[in-house]
């Protein structure tokens, strides 16, 4: 695998540098220019974008994973962080466990009105166990990573996840859970549809997971066993539009964050390849100089 030849860097039409899995080796992968890679020496620097809270800096380093559903953003953000030895943030996990809770409260997530979904989604606390080889999802204690999984909060986390106070409210939790990993951990990888842009803009590596709809109903449908794959793939095209057009921090591709199309690569090269990224950007890896 390693070694192994990978992808090919070139720009989108938007300018986003795009990799493709074809015939690059992986030696010569290294991050775009346009990537803000931010020296892991470098203690002192707090970065603000507008509206966001300065993050603390310590040695670990970010990775930031961003893309639609099914394009291997878990799998990825997971063997990447065991095979670092960093923490693993499942954002998704956190939206879906406020909406366990709504649901759990009798309210019909689809059809809430978005102050009742605010009300309720202020009262419990969420606790993420962030160890990439068992991580876990609490709510008020109660262990949820089954239940957060069910059709019925896979149908409404979208509609959750869009309400602003429910955002706002997960946002600092992330925050808080990524400076933490910063000062006393080798870092954190997380994943989600606003990492890039709004939770973590100041990561040293910024990945946007791609793969075609195709793919990605097929490797859903893999993974829940069925057969159908046009009801998958629908579901994932619902949902993806619903994360992409809402108002509040949709889920959007960037300029400064490398698109990863991973349509023909297998989960083990997309690992190695993010590793391989994240070597480089905090230092422990020289960045080859051949032309992308
Ligand atoms: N590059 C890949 N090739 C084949 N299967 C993959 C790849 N990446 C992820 N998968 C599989 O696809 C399914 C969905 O991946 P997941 O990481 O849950 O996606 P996401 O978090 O983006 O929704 C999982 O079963 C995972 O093992
Ligand atoms: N950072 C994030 C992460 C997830 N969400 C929302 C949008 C997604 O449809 C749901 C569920 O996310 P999840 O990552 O579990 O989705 P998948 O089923 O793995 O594709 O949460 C979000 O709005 N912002």
């Amino acid at each position: 695998m390693v070694g192994a030849h990978l992808g090919r860097l070139t720009r989108s039409a938007s300018g986003a540098p795009r990799l493709y899995a074809e015939a690059l080796r992986r030696d010569d992968i290294h991050p775009p220019e346009e990537r803000t890679v931010v020296n892991a020496q470098d203690n002192a620097r707090t970065t603000e974008t507008a509206g966001e809270r300065s993050a603390p800096r310590g040695d670990g380093i970010v990775i930031a994973i961003d893309g639609p559903s099914g394009s291997g953003k878990s799998s990825t953000a997971r063997g990447t962080a065991r095979a670092r030895e960093m923490r693993y943030l499942d954002t998704g996990a956190m939206y879906r466990a406020l909406t366990w809770w709504v649901l759990h409260n009798g309210v019909d997530a689809t059809t809430a009105d978005a102050a009742a979904v605010a009300r309720l989604a202020a009262q419990p606390v969420i606790t993420m166990g962030t160890d990439p080889t068992d991580p876990t999802v609490r709510v008020d204690g109660t262990d949820v990573a089954e239940d957060i999984r069910s059709p019925e909060v896979t149908s409404g986390v979208s509609a959750v996840s869009a309400v602003p106070e429910v955002r706002e409210r997960m946002v600092a939790l992330q925050r808080d859970i990524i400076a933490e990993a910063r000062r006393d951990s080798g870092g954190i990888v997380v994943e989600g549809r606003d990492i890039t842009t709004v939770v973590a803009p100041e990561a040293e590596v910024k990945i946007y997971l791609t793969a075609s709809a195709e793919a990605r109903a097929e490797r859903r449908s893999r993974e829940v066993r069925t057969s159908d794959i046009a009801a998958t793939r629908a579901d994932l095209m619902r949902r993806d539009l619903f994360d992409s057009s809402r108002a509040e921090s949709p889920l959007t591709q960037t300029e400064d964050a490398l698109e990863l199309e991973t349509t023909g690569m297998s989960l083990d090269e997309v690992i190695a390849l993010v590793v391989k990224l994240a070597d480089e950007a905090s230092g422990e890896v020289v960045p080859s100089t051949g032309a992308v």
